[in-house]
């Protein structure tokens, strides 16, 4: 199988949102690369909120991945899509790559970093890096050294860390060179969604110098 297309080589800040509401004000606020992740409706139900924030992430030219519902984002000609372990199982990723859409996917150790790599994949999930209240993990997390012990074996392709990351956690993680940060809670339950999105904008995506 050949190599998913490229996406940017740091992803920087990444929300993971459950609705177009999200996806509107997060670009809005000048977030580039975001993730809409619906859970258990049908392909029916989603289509419509799917259909529209990719609407949405291609009038702000934005990289917006769809979680899980491959055949939708394949459809409405999304910038990517994101999928774990246990859905790799069921797509087609053939027609995934066919549509010329990017993939991220998910791993929680190193066996499942290696059956990532082998589908080569435009980005590379690493988590959960800390614990999280998001979503009910069966492993244990990761921690920063296993996070930084991925990453050496991970330089020819953009990585992204998820998992319980806070804007207080934020620095330590970026530090060990991941190019992008995931994040559902620190955006989505912060007091002030827009001061923590700007925060960790500028933690993961600090401005160059001209
Ligand atoms: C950026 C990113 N990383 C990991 C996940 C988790 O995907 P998955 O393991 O398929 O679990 P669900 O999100 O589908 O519950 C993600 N969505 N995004
Ligand atoms: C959706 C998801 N996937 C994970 C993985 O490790 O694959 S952790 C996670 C939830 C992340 O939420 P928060 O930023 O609130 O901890
Ligand atoms: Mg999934």
């Amino acid at each position: 199988m050949s190599a998913f297309p490229a996406t940017v080589s740091r992803l920087g800040l990444y929300p993971v949102v459950d609705s177009v509401e999200w996806i509107e004000r997060l670009l809005d606020a000048g977030v580039r690369t975001l993730q809409l992740r619906i859970k258990d409706q049908s392909d029916e139900a989603a289509e419509a909120a799917v259909a529209q924030a990719i609407a949405l992430g291609k009038s702000y030219d934005a990289r917006l991945f769809i979680n899980d519902y491959w055949r939708l984002a394949i459809k409405h000609q999304a910038y990517g899509v994101h999928l774990g372990q246990e859905d790799l199982a069921v797509a087609d990723l053939a027609q995934i790559r066919q549509a010329g859409l990017r993939l991220g996917i998910s791993t929680h150790d190193d066996a499942e970093l290696d059956r990532a790599l082998a589908i080569q994949p435009s980005y590379i999930a690493l988590g959960h890096i800390f614990p999280t209240r998001t979503k009910q993990m069966p492993s244990a997390p990761q921690g920063l050294a296993e996070l930084q012990r991925h990453l050496t074996r991970l330089t020819h392709i953009p990585t992204v860390a998820i998992g319980g990351i806070s804007v207080a956690r934020a620095p330590a993680v970026l530090a060990t060179g991941v190019g992008g940060i995931a994040v559902v809670s620190a955006i989505t339950e912060a007091e002030d969604w827009h001061e923590a999105t700007r925060t960790l904008l500028a933690l993961a995506e600090p401005a160059q110098p001209a």
